[in-house]
């Protein structure tokens, strides 16, 4: 599978990162609207991810977007109950989804324990359900998102793929994910393949504690110590930081996009 060279554009700050992120991302699903008549969206959870829809559920364009017209996706949720409020699926209903008119049948949630099934079970479901919207024309078990968001955490993880554990290492497009060392301990998440198979990939990341992830994420450390450098996407990868959080990147390869 192809990858893409990482693009960095660097914003202010965090504040101005996620409204910056918002409107790129109204901007690339009404123009994935336009060209294809539908478009699919992977949602992180995280202070950045959480931060960014927000900021679009506040951007008076966002009625530019045909939210029926949408699928929403999640790279990874943690194995809580429905509207638990440490669940991703409850920050971004929260932050966007309750106030946008998306289809209930396109907003595809990795099921908690609610659900009666394990947190394998739930894994198996959701890859079931990744599986059935995968086109002939996506050659492979997932959709080939459009827009796959990726919070960045400070040990350089992405989605629950954290570094040294067995995820990274499954070829499976969704695993079940114990012993994580970001509570909860449990998780569900997508895997390199799902994440590489989206034509865009975008790591959102603020804050001077991400400065040395994102280093390594961007220079050519291997994906099973640093996870974020196998976020790359099929067409576009793109690295959303904020100053503090680009503040150790090779020089020449981002400049602060505003003064
Ligand atoms: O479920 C999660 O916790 C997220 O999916 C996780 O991957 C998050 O995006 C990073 O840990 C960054 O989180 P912060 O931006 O809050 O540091």
């Amino acid at each position: 599978m192809t990858v893409s060279v990482p693009t960095v554009v660097v914003h202010r700050n965090a504040d101005v990162l996620a409204k910056a992120v918002a409107a790129r991302i109204i901007t690339r699903l009404v123009d994935v609207q336009s060209a294809r008549g539908s478009a699919s969206i992977v949602l992180t959870g995280g202070s950045v991810g959480i931060a960014t829809l927000a900021a679009i559920a506040e951007t008076p364009a966002r009625d530019a977007v045909d939210w029926r017209r949408l699928d929403v996706w999640w790279g990874d949720e943690r194995f809580l109950p429905t509207g638990d409020k440490e669940r991703n699926e409850t920050g971004a209903r929260e932050a966007l989804l309750d106030h946008v008119d998306v289809d209930p049948e396109r907003v595809h949630v990795m099921l908690g324990p609610d659900s009666g099934m394990t947190a394998e079970e739930s894994a198996d479901a959701y890859a079931a359900e990744l599986r059935k919207a995968a086109r002939p024309e996506d050659h492979g078990p997932v959709p080939s998102f459009d827009v796959m968001l990726l919070g960045l955490g400070p040990d350089s993880h992405v989605a629950s793929l954290f570094p040294g554990m067995p995820a990274l290492y499954d070829t499976r497009p969704v695993v079940a994910v114990h012993g994580s060392p970001k509570p909860p301990p449990t998780r569900i998440s997508l895997t390199f393949p799902s994440i590489q198979a989206a034509r865009e990939v975008w790591v959102v990341s603020a804050g001077e504690e991400k400065a040395g992830a994102v280093r390594l994420a961007l220079s050519d450390s291997g994906p099973f110590q640093v996870p974020a450098a196998g976020a790359r996407g099929r067409v576009r990868t793109l690295f959303l930081l904020d100053r503090a959080a680009a503040a150790k990147i090779p020089m020449g390869l981002g400049r602060p996009s505003s003064p």
